[in-house]
């Protein structure tokens, strides 16, 4: 390559465009993040090059003191931010500082509003990176050398923040990374070192890294020209080897924005030393808003680990279970060895203990803050509620836990948003009754329309209401609370155990008697659409409804398995029919079995729309209530 001293130009991804673009207009008002990213991203250059320093040592060469310089200068209007990390290839360059190369990206931008308070927001979220070097510099300059490549094989960026950037192979004296920012005349404020001295002490003073500046050089030091001396402006300590006591709310809440790349403070965290049968430190956070790719079960982004101080990796998802993916932080462990890779995180005692630990961890913060400030933890389940959702099936261990930082609609309230927990179920519930009642469908107002519910609110026994896609799969996998089990109300019998009381059985069994014959008419003529029929202890308002067999696979199951592209034996169901019901009283007094037929077909098409929301064939439906309505109105 370092024949090719041309520059060479190459177009920006269309994304990095759209990104720089809303970057420059949108985050305006939040301009002084770029030194925490640029820093931040220096600092993670030290890291990977310490990394992979134990392993080759070479590559520290002759200078192994790490450190993040920045500098300002007034007159050529540039700020500079240097590192002695790993520096980047050509190739690293290409793909680093041309493309965005996480998944999900052109989704992500398709949720952009053009209403910049939003868009910034969901940009937060995003993670700014490197390009919100472009919030403050009309053009950039990147000039790095990879640890271990040549110092004439160096590479140098350079943008104008537009559709390009120019790439072209130097010399550079050292390893490391230089960004130098062509500071904008309306961010000149930013060439002034002791606003820059501030934000690093804001945003980077727990960073384990030194970040230097320049140390103020008087009249006659500056008079004989003398050389920069360079002083650290960060106390250097990394924040979670501190002692708890002495850490502010502050320092913690900075530090997330760094660990998290967000925007916003965290809801709350947890800083933990372990110590016992495995020994590490680790600090935990809920933020307040989901990432925008948190419905990605495959995205990036967990907790970090350190061994021994020395930063491993990012993104240690064995670290977590992935029904708290949205939790971020750190571990760090004394017990790993330093050369750990991935696989080896994959099966290994000291991780199952650290990542069992700290999910009681996070479970537990998250029980104290439902008790302490419900307010606070609806919001949280409003945002990560979902994903809360894939806990029970996921870890079984703590399924009772989770359950019960479970919120659901229910019957006893007037609304569809989900604030009921399993205790104020089970606190509002009478002593004979011994389930806890569910019924899943595909909308909050067809769960709660549901004919199979009437007899519940005859009796006033509360019914948790849920229609989210995730909720057959959990309630598939939760099978008790505080020992009572969960009963869903249009599956098999309608057991209501002591909630029944003996008049309620004997008016049941003679009711069944009674239309026994009728029953039988109804079975013949619906043949082999139905599994069964027979009459109904569910329906007070209904004329009928279908439930499944215990055994069978239920509506929302079957319907989850279609929608992921499986084949699902089609479930016959239960027709169940109201014989108090005026309508049915109608239809069996028909003498003419064809009309009769025609009906009881009707019947159970209706009650098949109310409880799967769709027919099989709805032309036939649509064709034989309009013949019978015709009939009806021919006077
Ligand atoms: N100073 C640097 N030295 C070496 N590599 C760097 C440096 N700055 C950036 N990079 C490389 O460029 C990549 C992109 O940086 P950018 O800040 O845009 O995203 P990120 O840090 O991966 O993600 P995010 O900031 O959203 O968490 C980094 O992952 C890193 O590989």
């Amino acid at each position: 390559m370092a024949e090719t001293r041309q520059t060479e130009t190459h177009g920006f991804q269309t994304e990095v465009k759209q990104l720089l673009h809303l970057m420059i207009h949108s985050l305006y008002s939040n301009k002084e993040i770029f030194l925490r990213e640029l820093v931040s991203n220096a600092s993670d250059a030290a890291d990977k090059l310490r990394f992979k320093a134990l392993s080759d040592s070479s590559l520290l060469s002759d200078d192994a003191e790490l450190y993040v310089r920045v500098s300002a200068d007034k007159d050529s209007k540039t700020i500079t931010i240097s590192d002695n990390g790993i520096g980047m290839t050509r190739d690293e360059v290409m793909s680093n500082l041309g493309t965005i190369a996480k998944s999900g990206t052109a989704e992500f931008f398709s949720q952009l509003s053009g209403d910049q308070a939003k868009d910034s927001r969901l940009i937060g979220q995003f993670g700014v990176g490197f390009y919100s070097a472009f919030i403050v510099a009309e053009a950039v300059t990147v000039r790095t050398r990879a640890a271990g490549a040549a110092a004439n094989e160096a590479i140098e960026w350079y943008s104008r923040g537009e559709g390009e950037f120019d790439l072209k192979v130097i010399e550079k004296a050292k390893r490391g990374t230089d960004i130098i920012l062509h500071v904008r005349d309306d961010a000149a404020e930013y060439l002034d070192e002791w606003r820059l001295k501030s934000i690093i002490t804001k945003y980077s003073d727990h960073l384990s890294i030194p970040v230097q500046m320049p140390k103020a050089a008087d009249e006659e030091e500056k008079a004989a020209d003398k050389k920069l001396e360079w002083e650290a402006v960060n106390s250097g300590q990394a924040l979670w080897t501190r002692e708890k006591a002495d850490i502010s709310d502050d320092e913690y809440k900075e530090f997330y924005k760094t660990v998290a790349h967000d925007f916003e403070d965290p809801l709350l965290w947890s800083h933990n030393k372990v110590e016992g049968t495995s020994e590490y430190t680790s600090l935990l956070y809920i933020p307040k808003r989901a990432p925008w790719d948190l419905w990605n079960r495959e995205q990036q982004h967990g907790i970090k680990l350190y061994v021994k101080r020395v930063f491993i990796m990012d993104d240690a998802t064995q670290l977590m279970p992935s029904y708290l993916r949205f939790v971020r932080g750190l571990m760090d462990s004394s017990d790993l060895p330093l050369n750990v890779s991935r696989e080896i995180l994959q099966d290994n005692k000291i991780t199952r203990s650290m990542r069992n630990g700290s999910t009681k961890k996070v479970l537990s913060m998250l029980s104290k803050l439902a008790k302490d400030e419900p307010e606070t933890y609806q919001n949280f389940w409003n945002t990560f509620g979902t994903v809360l959702k894939e806990g029970p099936a996921e870890d079984q261990a703590n399924q009772e836990k989770i359950a019960g930082l479970l919120r659901f609609a229910s019957t006893h309230q007037d609304s569809s948003e989900a604030t009921v927990s399993l205790d104020d179920y089970l606190a509002r519930m009478s002593d004979k009754q011994d389930k806890i009642y569910y019924i899943v469908a595909d909308s909050y107002e067809a769960a709660r329309d549901n004919p199979a519910l009437e007899i519940f609110r005859k009796k006033n026994i509360e019914v948790l209401l849920l229609s989210e896609r995730i909720d057959e799969w959990l309630m598939s996998h939760l099978s008790e609370y505080q020992e009572k089990s969960f009963q869903a109300v249009t599956r098999g019998d309608l057991d209501l155990g002591e909630l029944e009381d003996n008049a309620d059985k004997e008016q049941q069994e003679a009711a069944e008697k009674a239309f026994a014959e009728h029953t039988e008419r109804f079975a013949k003529a619906l043949g082999d659409k139905v599994k069964s029929v027979r009459v109904t202890n569910r329906l007070t308002a209904s004329p009928a409804c279908i439930v499944t067999d215990s055994n069978d696979m239920s509506t929302q199951m079957a319907k989850l398995m279609e929608a992921a592209g499986q084949k699902v034996p089609e479930t016959k169901y239960i027709f169940e029919i109201n014989p108090e019901h005026t309508l049915v009283q109608r239809v069996v007094g028909l003498d003419d079995e064809a009309r009769f037929g025609e009906w009881a077909q009707l019947l159970l098409d209706q009650a098949t729309l109310a409880e799967r929301g769709s027919l099989k064939d709805p032309a036939q439906f649509v064709s034989r209530l309009n013949k019978l309505m015709l009939e009806l109105t021919d006077v």
